[in-house]
């Protein structure tokens, strides 16, 4: 197999396998808005896509193929596609109990302090498992990078690949970009102190790093400062550390617009509308689409919608919402919790509001994408609340799919409020009144206002293509 100038590295693949009743494998889209971002990028990148196979699916699909290496390159039109093999051990220490169970809590401030986080000896144990985990990728990009090749390495799983690749091929050129907000040292410092820095080196062995916003940027560099005493220039946005100057740059994330559009005019899309809109009628339609995850917020969003009908009877009847919440992480016991709160605060409103004729709420907590496509179509108002989020996607998405110019309510905590925040309605997540209040402005909104605000929602969210944005990071690589 030649070698690669360009290589991609991240947990999640373009593609998921799932073993069909027959026996056989089956593979769609991996989900997220990292594969959504990277997946417009891989067909016309000519590389390699490193990623780990996350499930007994995947790890068949790895081990049949020829050495263990798929090649998807019809798939993608572009990318050939190297999944890696992982032992299902180490993967559940670095991706369950590391990646998601700590670093992704930590950056997104998630911890119930009073009893989690405590870092005891199994943490060290997966700590062990995370460092093998990466030391893996980058046995792997090493044996796949051509001389000089440029590597983008994608978020919080991969923190100490940059490292182990320089001191073992100093010719690339390493860029490592991270997905996720970043918390301030205050809380960052929580992590024990050797792997605070560990991460925190691991990453300066890039060249360059990149965040979606300058909120996330800044947090960074004020971590080298304070933990690890490295010379930063908040205003350059540069750290001096080990001899070397690592620049730290912000790429924010827009939609794929001409991807959504291609998956949007799928035939299931129509079926899935046709269903939604027999389901909802004439009523006005609330939308929210996430990962069943606790930083998107949804048992507040929720409460925020009850709290709308408690305050504004006039909605009962008229208005539906929509509450998709597909599976994410069901190896976090966390996750699975919040799953029930969800469903329980979901029928709690169901049972108060709902009529013989009216549902008010149909929360789905399964994975249909041509339906959460047909649901950006429909919607009146999209819903994106969550307590901090890297950019968030879903937020751009809407707006450009939108055929009945939704109002788009949104958390100022996103990244994406950034960009998106003058012409959103934005919002505390964790104030319900607020957003209800939102929420109603929302559902009242004059026909000319609601089309003026969504037109620049999606000019915004148009502005910044994952093939630019990605196309800006080889370049900064130089
Ligand atoms: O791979 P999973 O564990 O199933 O999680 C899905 C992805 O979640 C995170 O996505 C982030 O990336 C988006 C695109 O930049 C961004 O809009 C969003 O705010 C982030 O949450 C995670 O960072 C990815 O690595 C995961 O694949
Ligand atoms: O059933 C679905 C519904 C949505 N999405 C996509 O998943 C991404 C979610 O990205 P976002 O940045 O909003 O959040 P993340 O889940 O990555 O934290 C978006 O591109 C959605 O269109 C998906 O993969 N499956």
């Amino acid at each position: 197999m030649d070698k690669a100038q360009i290589l991609i590295a991240s947990n999640r693949g373009p593609v998921s396998f799932s073993i069909t009743d027959e026996g056989s494998l089956e593979h769609r889209r991996g989900g997220g808005g990292l594969v959504s971002g990277m997946i417009s990028v891989a067909t016309e990148v000519d590389g390699v896509w490193v990623c780990a196979a996350l499930s007994d699916a995947d790890r068949r699909a790895a081990a049949e193929s020829p050495e263990a290496r798929l090649d998807l390159r019809y798939d993608l039109e572009g990318m050939r596609v190297h999944m890696l093999d992982i032992p299902e051990e180490t993967l559940k220490g670095a991706y369950t109990e590391i990646a998601n169970s700590t670093l992704w809590f930590v950056q997104h401030m998630l911890y119930d302090t009073p009893n989690k986080p405590s870092f005891g000896s199994g943490f060290r144990r997966s700590w062990e498992d995370y460092t093998a985990y990466n030391n893996a990728f980058a046995e792997a990009l090493v044996a796949g990078a051509a001389d000089n090749a440029r590597v983008a390495v994608q978020d919080y799983h991969l923190a100490l690949v940059p490292r182990v690749l320089r001191a073992r091929r100093p010719d690339l050129r390493i860029a490592h970009f991270s997905h996720t907000p970043w918390a301030p040292p205050e809380y960052f410092r929580m992590l024990p102190d050797d792997i605070a820095r560990d991460l925190l080196t691991g990453m300066l062995g890039a060249d360059r790093l990149g965040f979606l916003s300058p909120r996330w940027a800044n947090a960074f560099l004020r971590c080298c400062a304070e933990i690890l005493r490295a010379d930063v220039d908040l205003a350059s946005g540069t750290v001096e550390y080990g001899g070397r100057i690592i620049r730290v740059g912000v790429h924010a994330l827009g939609a794929d617009e001409a991807g959504l559009r291609e998956s949007a005019a799928e035939p299931l899309v129509g079926v899935r509308r046709e269903m939604l809109e027999e389901l909802v009628g004439d009523r006005k339609l609330i939308v929210r689409v996430d990962r069943t995850e606790l930083s998107k917020n949804i048992v507040r969003g929720l409460e925020a919608y009850r709290e709308l009908l408690r305050s504004h009877p006039e909605w009962h009847g008229r208005v539906t919402h929509l509450a998709f919440a597909y599976p994410s992480r069901g190896d976090v016991p966390e996750y699975r919790e919040y799953t029930d709160s969800v469903l329980r605060v979901a029928k709690e409103i169901n049972a108060e509001f709902a009529t013989a004729d009216w549902t008010p709420l149909v929360l789905e907590v399964n994975d249909d994408y041509p339906r959460s496509l047909a649901s950006f179509q429909l919607a009146d108002v999209l819903l994106v609340n969550p307590i901090r989020d890297g950019m968030n996607l879903v937020a751009k998405e809407g707006p450009v799919l939108s055929e009945r110019d939704s109002v788009l309510v949104l958390s100022r905590e996103a990244g994406a409020a950034d960009e998106l925040g003058e012409d959103a309605l934005t919002v505390n997540p964790y104030d319900t009144v607020e957003t209800a209040r939102a929420l109603h402005r929302a559902l009242s909104m004059p026909p000319e206002e609601r089309r003026r605000r969504r037109e620049r929602l999606a000019e915004a969210a148009m502005a910044l293509p994952p093939r630019r944005w990605f196309q800006d990071q080889l370049r900064s690589l130089g």
